[in-house]
């Protein structure tokens, strides 16, 4: 089976320091994997390059089918070929309905204030409710997004992302500042998105991965130390002793 994403053997370096260094790393279309490794192990600039953010010096990123060649393309273009991105904070409009956000986030060049004029479909309403649902928010539709704890306002998020269909979800240290409840529930939520789609989450917090339940790499030094199973990597001496020594 070809990858949905392939990245080979880029490097990137900021003021002569390698933060990447010849990396590659392959996801298939319907795939979870979990990234981890130590701070300033590269995780964030591997997203940066992946998103068009920041551009390698070196290598190469493929995606979709036929290939597109990502480093040809603007953070706009990579975004509508359908990379989506949830950064670590939450980014929801507080002062409007978790209903509106959904509904807004449904096409990508709906301004917020535009949805304001906007005639709503009954398409629209079925798939408002439909990913209301899958992301847990079924009854706090009517509420304003403001309103919501920090783990609702993560979930709301990505269910944003979700309304854009992308093929590739990466997100960012989705556990943080969650209760250990609210992890299980965000655990269930990729889970489940990574079955129609690929989904690519940083995270420090190893209970969380291990939920997860999914194949894992491990990024040191801006490379891949090793990759596999939780428990493959874990039992590593390279990756015991990365931590170890931190
Ligand atoms: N724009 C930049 N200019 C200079 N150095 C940078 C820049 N971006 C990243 N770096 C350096 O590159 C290295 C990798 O950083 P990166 O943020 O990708 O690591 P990370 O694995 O995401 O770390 P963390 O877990 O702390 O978020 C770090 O040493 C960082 O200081």
């Amino acid at each position: 089976m070809s990858s949905l994403l392939e990245v080979t053997s880029i490097s990137v370096s900021f003021d002569g320091f390698k933060a990447i260094n010849n990396l590659s790393f392959e996801i298939g279309g319907q795939e979870l994997r979990a990234i981890i490794g130590p701070n300033g192990a590269g995780k964030t600039t591997f997203m940066d390059i992946v998103t068009g953010k920041t551009r390698p010096d070196e290598g190469r990123v493929r995606f979709g089918e036929p290939q597109l060649d990502l480093l040809r393309l603007s953070e706009s273009q990579i975004a509508r070929a359908g990379i989506g991105r949830k950064f670590q904070r939450p980014t929801v409009f507080e002062a409007q309905s978790v209903r509106d956000n959904l509904l807004m986030a449904l096409s990508n060049d709906r301004l917020p204030f535009a949805v304001l004029g906007y005639r709503e479909t009954p398409r629209d309403d079925e798939r408002v409710r439909a990913l209301a649902t899958e992301i847990g928010l079924s009854g706090e539709l009517g509420r304003k997004a403001g309103e919501l704890s920090h783990g609702q306002k993560q979930w709301l998020e990505i269910g944003m992302l979700l309304a854009q269909d992308p093929k590739l979800l990466l997100v960012d240290e989705p556990a943080a500042g969650m209760t250990l409840g609210e992890r299980e529930h965000t655990t269930d939520l990729l889970r489940r998105a990574a079955e129609t789609r690929a989904v690519v989450v940083v995270e420090h917090d190893m209970e969380f991965v291990r939920r997860l339940d999914c194949k894992v790499t491990v990024l040191h030094e801006g490379s891949v130390l090793a990759e596999g199973t939780l428990d493959h990597v874990t039992a590593n001496s390279d990756v015991i002793d990365v931590y170890l020594g931190r």
